[in-house]
């Protein structure tokens, strides 16, 4: 008889959050819940997800209790997991984090370079502060983050939560990467293999993708296919996603022909590219003008629709139908090819990750922990994202091999940047955010770095700690 539990959702206004409610009540046969609870502080942007939610439930889950709400206590009390995905300060400041240093012909990106910065001295404060109140009511809760920037974040839980190994930063990305092009490996999915990848969030490379029957490292193969630069036929990713990710994952072949040695983040492009990635932005309309246009519109049409109708069984939301297979799980246990309404690995690594914990599977996941030796010639304190053993006792780091010149000086240059905007937003100060901003190699120029940091203290106000 397996145990109840319950999950409580941060950000539960997140556009990803219909996903995730769709996905837990997939797998309520094998993860069964008594109850599930969105928490967050925009009552009426979580209203749209609460009241779909509702009839979700209702109709696909009526054994768990579901509720939403703003009161944290109400949120928190009697929680078994809590998935994060809040945005401290949301679309609107996403927006400027990207446009101001496209003014001055620098990456304007969400979670690399300037943006990022500015976005993590947001996102530190908001998620200690969070933690806190979760270990308030649940001190023994998982809580499994997603709130970006994850390496930002994770190096400040370090600090402020150094024991708390219930506390766990992850990433889609390097799954998304597996699940799109594993099938280069003769036709592998992403449940086929098992990963070896290091780095830090969204700044790191796979080494090996070994078949979990036979032990054979198939990423050579991949590797070799990723050469040729003709993966989009065989794969035909043009199809499934948008122009911004079409772009990212063809630019991935050119990586690999220039750096043939590894399976890089797809993310590295900001850093390895970066002229061609701010030719490719458009300053008066970059990524956050999309999603606000497409995912955050779609998601509150799709929620609106649900209600509207007061029902999904039946009509074109019906999850049986959208998800028309008999058993969710594949043979081996995953449910990894279970098709989601607006985005397939996000929703479906997290809920893995907490099965794998709930049930002690000891899985493997890619985690960002703290290196301590895992690559022995990086920083002990370095947050890596690795892969990771992961059940009831956390994370377990599977040991990898040292890194090589290029990897080393490229990751330590950029783990200087994310100590210091920790540095800048634990203890308020300028002189560490301007040099995080100079040691970043997106910017690499101090005059520059100052006007960059001056702008984003005035555009986020009251969002940032304040800098003396
Ligand atoms: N780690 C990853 O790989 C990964 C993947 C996808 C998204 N994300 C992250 O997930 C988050 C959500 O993304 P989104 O596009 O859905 O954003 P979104 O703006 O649609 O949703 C975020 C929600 O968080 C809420 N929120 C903000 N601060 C909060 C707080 N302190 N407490 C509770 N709720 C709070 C907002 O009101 C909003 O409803 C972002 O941080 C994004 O970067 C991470
Ligand atoms: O620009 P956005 O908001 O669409 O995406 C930013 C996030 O991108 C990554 O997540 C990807 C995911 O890896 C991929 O599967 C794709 O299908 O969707 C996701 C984004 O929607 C990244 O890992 C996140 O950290 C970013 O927030
Ligand atoms: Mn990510």
């Amino acid at each position: 008889m397996k145990k109840n539990f319950s999950v409580a959702i941060a950000g539960g206004g997140s556009t990803y959050t219909p996903d995730m409610l769709e996905m837990l009540c997939l797998v309520r046969e094998d993860f069964p819940l008594r109850k599930v609870v969105l928490y967050d502080i925009d009552a009426d942007r979580q209203e749209h997800i609460g009241k779909f939610g509702e009839i979700l439930f209702r109709e696909y889950y009526p054994e768990a209790e579901f509720s939403y709400t703003t009161d944290p206590q109400k949120a928190f009390e009697d929680i078994d997991f809590v998935l994060v995905q809040i945005r401290a300060g949301g679309l609107k400041m996403r927006e400027l984090d990207e446009k101001i240093p496209l003014k001055y012909g620098v990456i304007g990106q969400e979670t690399c370079g300037p943006g990022g910065f500015a976005y993590g001295m947001r996102s530190v404060p908001a998620m200690i502060e969070l933690v806190k109140t979760i270990r308030r009511y649940s001190p023994e809760a998982w809580i499994l983050n997603y709130s970006n920037p994850a390496a930002i974040v994770a190096e400040a839980t370090k600090r402020v939560f150094p024991d708390d190994y219930r506390l766990i930063n992850i990433c889609d990305m390097p799954i998304s990467i597996m699940d799109i092009f594993c099938p280069l490996a003769g036709g592998r999915k992403r449940t086929d293999v098992e990963p070896r990848y290091y780095g830090l969030n969204h700044f790191g490379w796979f080494t090996h993708m070994y078949d979990k029957k036979t032990g054979e490292d198939v990423l050579p193969e991949m590797l070799e296919k990723l050469k040729t630069g003709d993966c989009d036929r065989e794969l035909g990713y043009s199809g499934k996603n948008d122009d911004y990710w079409n772009f990212t994952f063809r630019h991935l072949e050119k990586m690999v022909q220039d750096f043939p040695h590894s399976l890089p983040n797809t993310y590295m492009q900001y850093y390895l590219y970066p002229d061609t990635m701010v030719k490719h932005s458009d300053p008066n309309y970059t990524r956050a003008n999309t999603v606000i246009d497409g995912r955050e519109r779609r998601v509150k049409e799709y929620c609106d629709g649900v209600a509207s109708l007061n029902q999904i069984r039946g009509t074109q939301y019906d999850l049986d139908l959208k998800y028309s297979r008999g058993s969710h799980l594949d043979a081996d246990g995953s449910f990894a090819s279970a098709t989601v309404a607006h985005n397939d690995a996000h929703a479906t690594y997290i809920v893995e990750l907490a099965m794998s914990i709930a049930y002690n599977q000891n899985d493997i996941f890619l985690i960002i922990t703290e290196n301590k030796g895992i690559v022995p010639n990086l920083s002990e304190g370095m947050m890596l994202e690795v892969a990771c053993r992961v059940g009831i006792n956390g994370a377990e780091p599977l040991r990898i091999q040292e890194a090589g010149a290029f990897e080393k000086g490229l990751l330590e240059g950029q783990y200087a940047y994310e100590k210091l905007t920790v540095d800048a937003a634990l203890e308020g100060s300028y002189q560490k955010a301007l040099m995080a901003l100079t040691v970043s190699r997106t910017v690499g120029d101090a005059e520059l770095a100052r006007t960059l940091l001056d702008e984003y203290i005035a555009a986020n106000g009251e969002y940032f700690p304040k800098l003396v």
